[in-house]
């Protein structure tokens, strides 16, 4: 809670006037009983809200309460006479709680990751913001006053966030022309110093794109004590906020709402990209490259929201990141196992996320299990977009030991069952006339991996990649698409299996990525493969594997070497290349 109430806001101009109308009326004879009553009342509204405010705000951080109490408590008027500043910097400077609080919630809302601040003051506001920001996030503060960087740092440095935030001192209209001339671009500006440069900060941010597409300005102090409306204002601060809001109004750049939180905050988004001169408005082509497909831009139409997705094999390992992406994409997701508890878990921590989720358990080598999984998700969400066929297994033996019971499991899970899947979420989708599927086919579809011996594996694999291209062939024009994801060697569960793990040592010397893939590499390919933005891809094989398939090539240039082993990787290089290209 601060230390003490700081004044000079419309609701405490407010709650001034009311006090002395209300003394005025109590000692005055002849104000009627019921005039007093409603004085008294105006006066407990007004005077109630902020303090209401202050209690139902969530909890400031213990940095940020000491930020407060030494900033309200600091002689700043010494520090001015002694040369330490070179304004007088009166303490109601500080965002304080609430305002603090609103900004923190600004900048999750709009997950900002970099932040402009022009006029730091102790730091309260950029602190705020801080807290607010992803760990990878950063803020730039300008103050003018070296003596506040001294001031803020040593809280900063208390605060986990604090590492964030970079104080730069000077002119904020110089440190900004910097920033624009570095190509720095930000997601939030917060314009909160000098009145009179509002307008030029704001028309130079918007000129110079430092505030990136989607993104959002606060400016503070907005309502400027109410001089902003009311007619008998002379105040330079205020006449300059009044002309500030009134030109951001008519700016068709963007679109404003005031919050009237304490001396107010305007917030500003940046619409369309309306040339503001006509001539360079003429040579614009308003196409679907400017303006988006649908007037959506490129990451919007990788969102999923409102989609239905499966995943099979979302247990572990690959399956389950898959699951987690299109949640977070904003998909429903109906993570299948074979293994109830482990599909549980999974759909457990998507909805810890804020994702839609349920679990199903189905074992994809029955055709039944099938079946019950595509009609429960159909019952319960009425649809299926996305079918994420992925669980499959790996067993491994030299190719004359191979038995037809190991060959005939790998391939009912890899291929049967994946084949299996893709028709019963294909009936689905054929009859919507909409939807993806996407298949986890393996590296190991167009090379042989070695020296593992897997040979069930691998053709099985190879099989996914045809059964992929045949569907996406045939189903195309009926809207629905077909492609799967080859990845390289991926550190899941899978591989640490006895067997396997001697063999991670080998498989990193020959990946020019100089480690195994995990599991997040494959994440964006899934939502992309998902979504609308991939409409025009079906059939197709998206390897994703560390450049894992070129190396052999590589490594005879390099070395002149011509061993029996290098020429055979050579030709699978050789024939890789002639598969893609014929495809
Ligand atoms: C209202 S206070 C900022 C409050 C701060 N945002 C907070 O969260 O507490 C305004 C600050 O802007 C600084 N300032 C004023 N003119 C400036 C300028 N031209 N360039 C940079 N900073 C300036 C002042 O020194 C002062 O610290």
């Amino acid at each position: 809670m601060p230390a003490e109430k700081v004044p000079d806001t419309p609701m405490e101009v407010l709650v001034d006037l009311l006090t002395k109308a209300n003394k005025l009326a109590a000692s005055s004879g002849n104000v009627p009983e019921e005039l007093k009553g409603h004085l008294q009342k105006a006066l407990d509204v007004a005077s109630g809200m902020d303090d209401y405010l202050e209690k139902m705000t969530t909890q400031e951080s213990e940095p940020l309460a000491e930020l407060y109490k030494k900033t309200i408590s600091h002689d700043w008027d010494e520090v001015y006479k002694e040369g330490k500043t070179m304004y007088r910097l009166p303490k109601e400077c500080i965002t304080g709680h609430v305002e603090g609080q609103t900004l923190k919630m600004l900048i999750h809302m709009s997950q900002a990751k970099a932040v402009l601040e022009i006029g730091m003051f102790t730091g309260y506001g950029a602190l705020s913001m801080a807290e607010g920001l992803p760990e990878d996030g950063h803020l730039v503060a300008c103050e003018l006053e070296p003596y506040l960087k001294e001031f803020a740092q040593p809280i900063f440095d208390k605060s986990p966030h604090g590492r964030k935030i970079t104080v730069k001192t000077g002119s904020a209209m110089d440190i900004i022309k910097e920033l624009a001339a570095a190509g720095e671009q930000f997601d939030l500006v917060f314009i909160d110093a000098d009145k009179s440069n509002y307008i030029n900060y704001y028309n130079f941010i918007l000129d110079n794109n430092l505030l990136r597409l989607r993104g959002v300005m606060c400016v503070d102090n907005s309502l400027f004590k109410a001089k902003v409306y009311l007619k008998d204002t002379t105040d330079n601060n205020g006449l300059a906020l009044r002309e500030f809001n009134q030109f951001v109004t008519d700016d068709p750049r963007v679109e404003q709402v005031i919050i009237p939180l304490r001396d107010g905050i305007s917030v500003i988004r940046r619409v369309s990209v309306t040339p503001k001169d006509s001539k360079s408005q003429s040579k614009v082509n308003k196409d679907k490259v400017f303006c988006g497909v649908n007037g959506r831009s490129i990451l919007d139409r990788m969102r999923l929201d409102g989609q239905v997705a499966y995943v099979t094999g979302a247990g572990q390992g690959i399956g389950r990141a898959f699951a987690h992406a299109l949640g977070e994409a904003g998909a429903k997701v109906a993570v299948v196992d074979l293994d109830k508890e482990k599909a549980e878990v999974v759909a457990e921590e998507l909805l810890l996320k804020g994702i839609i989720a349920i679990s199903i358990t189905a074992d994809i080598s029955k055709s039944d299990d099938i079946q019950k999984m595509i009609d429960t998700i159909v019952s319960k969400w009425g649809a299926i977009h996305i079918a994420c066929n992925n669980a499959g297994i790996n067993m491994n033996s030299a190719s004359e030991d191979t038995t037809l019971e190991e060959w005939d499991q790998t391939f009912n899970v890899n291929l049967r069952g994946t084949f299996m899947c893709c028709q019963a979420a294909g009936r689905v989708m054929l009859k919507q006339g909409y939807g993806k599927i996407i298949n986890t086919a393996s590296m190991a579809s167009l090379i042989v991996p070695h020296p593992q011996k897997q040979l069930s594996y691998n053709t099985s694999k190879a099989g996914v990649v045809k059964l992929t291209q045949t569907l996406g062939t045939e189903w195309m024009d009926r809207g629905v698409r077909v492609n799967c994801i080859s990845p390289g060697i991926v550190d899941t569960p899978l591989i640490h299996s006895e067997s396997l793990r001697p063999l991670v040592q080998r498989w990193l010397s020959d990946i020019p990525a100089g480690r195994l893939a995990q599991v997040t590499d494959l994440q964006a390919a899934v939502v992309y493969l998902a979504s609308d933005a991939s409409d025009y891809m079906t059939g197709h094989n998206l390897v994703i594997e560390g450049r894992f398939l070129i190396l052999p090539l590589r490594g005879s240039i390099k070395t002149g070497s011509h061993s029996a082993n290098t020429d055979t990787k050579l030709q699978e290089v050789i024939t890789l290349f002639a598969i893609i290209e014929r495809n």
